[in-house]
């Protein structure tokens, strides 16, 4: 007998979670020095849609995420591994903080880690 089981977006909480998730993790770049510089020039409510709907898209939402491919948008700024993990921890603790479960946050980021090679590769 076959089970299915509700997409991850769903199980994530939809939109209204995502987004909220998103703001929750941007409080924390926020009081970072380290990792806030990068962002000095970036339209904030740009990269917050971008970023949600990055995450819809990824997580088998209805959304499909447009902008550029991750290698092209990062490209150049000199993120290396420690900023990586720096923003995927301020996102894992801001799952945390919006009550998404840890199975479904631990689902979230295995499908983000295969996106550190693309971000790597035009440092
Ligand atoms: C899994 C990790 C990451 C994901 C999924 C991600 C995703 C994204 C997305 C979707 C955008 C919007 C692109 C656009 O519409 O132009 C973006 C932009 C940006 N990301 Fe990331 N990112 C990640 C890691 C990082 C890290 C580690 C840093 C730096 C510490 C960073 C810094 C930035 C900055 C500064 C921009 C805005 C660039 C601009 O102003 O045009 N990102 N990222």
């Amino acid at each position: 007998q076959e089970t299915t089981q509700p997409s991850l977006y769903t199980r994530l909480g939809g939109m209204p979670t995502l987004e909220n998730v998103v703001e929750n993790m941007l409080y924390r770049v926020a009081d970072d020095p380290e990792v806030v510089v990068f962002f000095a020039n970036t339209n904030i409510d740009h990269f917050a849609e971008a970023f949600a709907t990055q995450l819809c898209d990824i997580s088998d939402g209805p959304c499909q995420y447009d902008g550029p491919p991750m290698d092209r948008a990062h490209q150049h700024m000199g993120i290396n591994d420690a900023h990586f993990n720096r923003v995927v921890e301020y996102l894992a603790d801001a799952l945390e903080d919006e009550g998404v479960p840890l199975a479904e946050q631990n689902e979230l980021l295995g499908r983000l880690a295969p996106l550190h090679a693309d971000i790597m590769r035009r440092q």
